[in-house]
Parts: C-alpha cells; structure tokens; sequence
C-alpha cells in the first residue's frame, strides 16, 4: 500500500476534490504550516487528508503521527473522519498507532507511560472541575490563613463561589506558567488597602503551592496540572528521547482554542523532528474558548514564532448556504468597524482579514430564504415564532425530520430554554437539551435520591436556611418514594434490609466492605427501576449517578460504610455533595454514537455547536 515519496497520493487525488490551497496543505510535507481557515472549509477534511497522505506517501508510518484537537467530541470527529478515508481508499494498515485524541488525553498518555519520572504514584486520580472544586473548598482552612477568607468573602461570597474562583485561577497560573514570576513578585501575602488586585496577586502564590501540595499528597491531578507534568516530563531529556524518537508529524486542529503550556508541549513534541513538523489549523474568529484560558495569540503569532512557516488560507465554505455566507461576512466587516481607531491595526493584531465565498451551490439548494430575521415581544414570543416557523417547515416538507433544526442560545440553563422547549411541547415537537443541567428533576434520579435519603437517615435539621430550595427539592425525593414503595414492595423490603445491614455493620467489622456503589445497585435492580432500566436515557441517568458516587466516595475518602460512620457519610453526601451538585446542575448524558436522537429539535449552546 506505502508508495514511494511523491507530493500527493494519486489514491487521494482520485478520490477527493481538493481547491488548489486544500492541495497545498494536503501536499505539505515538511517544516512548520500554519492554515486559518473559515467556518465550513475543510479544516479537519484538508488535516485529516494531510495525515493519510503522509502515510501513503511513505513520510511516516502511523505511529510517528500526533493529531490532536481541543475538544472530545472534535477528536472523535477526526478520528471517525480518518477511519472513513482509509476505508474510502482501502487503506488497510493498522491506524490504531497514531496518537489522536484531545491535548489532555496526549498529555495522560505520556504521564502513564513514564509515570516513575512525575511525583504522581500509580493509579492517580483525575479531577475532573467540580471535584478539583470541591477539594478546594474542603480545605479552604488550610489553603487559606484567616484573613485572606475574610478578604475573599469580601471579594466573592460563599465559601463555593471563593473555591470556584480559586479554582479557576489555580488553573491560570499552572496552564500560564507563572508561578516563579509571581512568587519573584509577590514572596508573601500583602494586604495593599489601596488595590484589591495586588493584594489578590500576593495571596496567589502561597494558596497555589499549598493547593499543589494538596493535590500531590492525594494523587491527585487536574486538568492544568496534567499539562504541566507533562510539559515537565518532556524537558527531561531521557524521557524526552524515549517520546520523541517516534514523532514524526504533529498535526492540531482547533489551534485558536488551546492555550500556552498547550502551544509550548506541542512545540516542544514538534523539536523531536529534524524540520520541526509542526502544521496548526484554526480560525482566530471562532476562538470561542478564552473563558477557559485559551489564548487566540497563538494562532496569530505562529508565524513570528516560525518565521520560515508556509502559510495558506482557507476560504471557500462547502456547507453554508451563500447568504448565510454573504450575512456572516457583513457581520465581520461590522465588528471590525465596531473598534473605531483599532480598525486599521485591527486585522493584523486581532485577525487575519478573510471574506468568505461559498462553493457552488447547486441551483436547488440556493432557491429558499436561508436567512431571516424574527422580530418578538419578548423570549416567550420569540419561542412561539420559532417553534411555528419550526412546525410549518415539517409540514410543507422543507425539513423531513426535527433533528433537522438546531436552535442555538448563549446559554441554555433552564431560564433560557425553558421558553423554547414549552413553545415546541405545543406543537408536539420533541425538543433535545441536555445540557440544560437538568439532571436532578429525571424521575429516576429524584427516586434514587428518595431512597438514598431513607438508607443514610438524612437529616433535616443539618440543612442551613441557603439549603432550603435543596431541601424542598428532597421532600419531593421522599414522596416519590413513597408512591413508589406503595407499588413496589420488594423496593421496601430491600430498604429495610440495606437499613438494617448498615445499622448492625461496625466500622471494624471484617464484613464492612459496604459502599453506597453497592447499594445502588441493589436498589437499581428492584422492581421500581425496571422501567428506567429499559428506557435508554433514563438508564443513562443512573450511570451517571453511579459516576457520582464514585467522586463522592475518591473526593471523600469514604472507604466503606457502618453504624461507626453513617453520620458523617449522610452530612457529606447530602449536606455538602449533592447541595453543590445541585447548585451547579449536572447536564444529562450524551450519546457519543447518537448525538442528535432522531426527530428531536436540538437546542444547544454555540459551545456545544462547535463539538464542545
Ligand atoms: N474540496 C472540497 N470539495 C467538496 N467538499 C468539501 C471540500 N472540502 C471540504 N468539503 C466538505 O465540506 C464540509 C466541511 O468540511 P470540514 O468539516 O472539514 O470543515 P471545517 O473547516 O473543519 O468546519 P468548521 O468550521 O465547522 O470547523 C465537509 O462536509 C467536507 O467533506
């Protein structure tokens, strides 16, 4: 199958349309490249091309390629995107060698492998936001002297809004590297009564190095911190070696999102090749992840970075509609015009100046309004217009099927999809928003949570006057419990029994290995969970339950339960874990396989539209 090193397959060629800047990129073999492309250009259809090339071209067997990309759902695009040009062309060579996956799964792949070289010991855990949350705001006390709560309490609130906020910026000074700057600024706490913000920063430095410690002495790692031992491991040059000596190609995707301990591991993976193999594709304009520290300055100063780099753009759009095309263009053009005085340095600092032509459409396809706009009282108007507009397209059979039609929203927390998915239930239309964080109202989750709530004797009297729309949510957990125990009687006998194990189970006991994981799934296998258990969603709802349970159980350290414990047990899972929980909401489970169910509206954030 491997052909001797040409510029393009001609397996390629006669397959796939390639416009002469896809050629070049497809082409490109050796040195830096950086692409900007538009929405809709064929970004991942020019990398992932790219990538086959290189292997039927004899540059690299698969093992000697990195793909990597921002986000979950992008990667598994990407690799679903490979697997169907090999099988297009009847490539058969083992692909399962390349390294594709999220920046963060690269990184963990790395730190297992060579795990003796990091301060982590075997079988660490990852956190994931809420429980590096969670753990920030158990040890507040620790990580934080007396008054500098008192200065955040000032600052933020709650003791979960000060951890949310050290949280995030925990993770700015492990992803921005700059730790040793700000220590060399700041050597020790300084309340400056002139600025808030100095003083923020002078506390910075000793509550991250104690969060650090924290992590260490758990074996513990987030997200930031999983980059920065790989980055760590990296500048060791054994272990450097022992990576390196495979790369041939790092190809990413997505480039605008990643941020800078991102931007140095892949330039440092890329220095393992003689000609620095490094080729970035992004587009600065949908850089949509600076709220999670992602910098767009990377895909915009590449070239400064590499100054010998080929650069090509991308700029014809094969998916969109042209006056869909045509009303983004003018939209650009407005923001720019937007920014008087930055407008002439605009395109050069911020972006890269781009108009965007559609491919030719066939005739058909053109012959519709693509764009319009709704004028409305209010949400509520807004909603009703949609969903009609929604329901008339079905009828005059426009749109064969619901999932057809996205409605995408800044946010879609129940206050702003609520309006959309009631105007759609009027019409009968389906609607699909599962990261409305809705989780906790699925019946199977209140009922699980009424039964959880009679095992472990919750008590009421714990609950603070701030806990009261939890603790009413609960009430309606117990009374669903009720009504099902009414009709379910082995759900009761098995309640009883689960009560009366734990309250004759002393810690010591040698018997005691009983964990609420176990529980569940005695509970789950009664008759009153048979019908959740057929229904693939509400199925889904219990796994996650028991995820839940498993970061309860490593957050806090619960290894078994007894009549020695089920106090303690009972506070921290309802009082502190699960009040959070259901603070923050938890979205509801996503098919990787099905990612629209069929004749459902989806309504989702731009985030998610983008493959988040
Ligand atoms: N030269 C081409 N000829 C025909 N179709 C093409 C060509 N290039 C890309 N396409 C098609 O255009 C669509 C968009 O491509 P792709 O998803 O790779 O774009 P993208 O730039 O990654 O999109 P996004 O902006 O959403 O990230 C795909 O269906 C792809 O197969």
């Amino acid at each position: 199958m491997r052909e001797t090193s040409s510029a393009i397959s001609p397996l390629l060629s006669s397959h796939y349309d390639m416009n002469p800047d896809q050629l070049a990129i497809i082409s490109h073999k050796q040195g830096p490249l950086r692409v900007i492309a538009g929405p809709g250009s064929g970004k991942t259809y020019s990398l992932t091309l790219l990538a086959m090339n290189l292997l039927l071209c004899g540059d690299t067997t698969p093992e000697g390629i990195i793909l990597c990309t921002y986000t979950q759902k992008a990667a598994y695009e990407m690799q679903d995107r490979l697997l169907e040009i090999a099988h297009t062309i009847g490539y058969t060579e083992d692909l399962s060698h390349i390294k594709i996956g999220t920046i963060h799964s690269i990184c963990k792949h790395f730190l297992t492998r060579h795990l003796h070289h990091t301060p982590l010991g075997n079988n660490f855990e990852t956190l994931d936001q809420f429980a590096q949350q969670l753990l920030i705001y158990r040890h507040l006390d620790e990580l934080c002297e007396p008054g500098m709560l008192r200065f955040f309490r000032e600052q933020w609130g709650s003791g979960w809004q000060i951890a949310k906020k050290l949280q995030f910026l925990c993770d700015k000074i492990a992803e921005e590297m700059i730790i040793d700057k700000l220590v060399q600024a700041f050597p020790r706490p300084h309340f400056d009564a002139s600025s808030d913000q100095r003083t923020l920063a002078s506390l910075l430095p000793q509550i991250y190095l104690k969060y650090t410690e924290l992590l260490r002495y758990a074996n513990y790692v987030d997200f930031a911190h999983l980059q920065a031992y790989a980055y760590n491991l990296l500048q060791q040059p054994a272990v450097f070696q022992a990576i390196a000596q495979h790369i041939r190609y790092v190809l990413v995707d997505e480039y605008q999102d990643t941020n800078y301990i991102q931007e140095k591991i892949l330039s440092r993976l890329a220095s393992a090749t003689e000609q620095h193999n490094l080729c970035v594709v992004g587009d600065e304009d949908q850089a949509l992840y600076r709220f999670r520290g992602a910098t767009v300055r990377n895909i915009l100063e590449f070239a400064h970075t590499f100054p010998t780099c080929k650069q090509v753009q991308l700029t014809i759009n094969y998916r969109s509609h042209e006056t869909i095309i045509a009303t983004c263009n003018q939209w650009m053009e407005a923001l720019n015009a937007t920014l008087p005085g930055l407008a002439e340095q605009l395109p050069s600092v911020f972006r890269t100046q781009k108009t965007i032509r559609a491919a030719q459409a066939p005739e058909k396809a053109r012959a519709y309004p693509a764009v319009i706009s709704l004028e409305a009282r209010d949400n509520y108007d807004e909603a009703e217009q949609f969903a009609r507009l929604i329901y008339e397209l079905k009828q005059e059979g426009r749109i064969q099927d619901y999932s057809q039609v996205a409605i995408l929203l800044h946010s879609v927390r129940p206050f702003y999809s609520q309006p959309y998915i009631e105007a759609l239930g009027k019409y009968h239309i389906p609607a699909y928003c599962p990261r409305a964080r809705n989780y906790f109202s699925q019946p199977e989750i209140q009922l699980l949570l009424g039964c959880f709530a009679q095992i472990l004797h919750l008590h009421e009297a714990d609950f603070t006057p701030e806990q009261e729309n939890f603790q009413l949510y609960l009430k309606t957990c117990r009374e669903q419990l009720t009504q099902s125990c009414q009709h379910h009687r082995d759900l009761t006998s098995e309640l009883h029994s689960i009560q009366e194990e734990i309250w004759t189970t002393a810690e010591w006991s040698e018997t005691a290995e009983k964990q609420l994981a176990d529980y569940f799934y005695r509970l789950i296998f009664t008759s009153a969970f048979d019908a959740y258990r057929a229904d693939k969603h509400a199925l889904a709802g219990l796994v996650i339950f028991s995820q839940q349970l498993k970061t309860f159980l490593t957050s806090f350290q619960h290894t078994n339960l007894s009549n020695r414990n089920l106090a303690v047990i009972q506070y921290d899972f309802f009082h502190t874990f699960l009040y959070f929980l259901h603070l923050d909401g938890v979205n509801q489970f996503e098919n990787p396989d099905e990612l629209v169910p069929l004749d459902h509206v989806q309504i989702m954030t731009i985030h998610q539209a983008k493959a988040c």
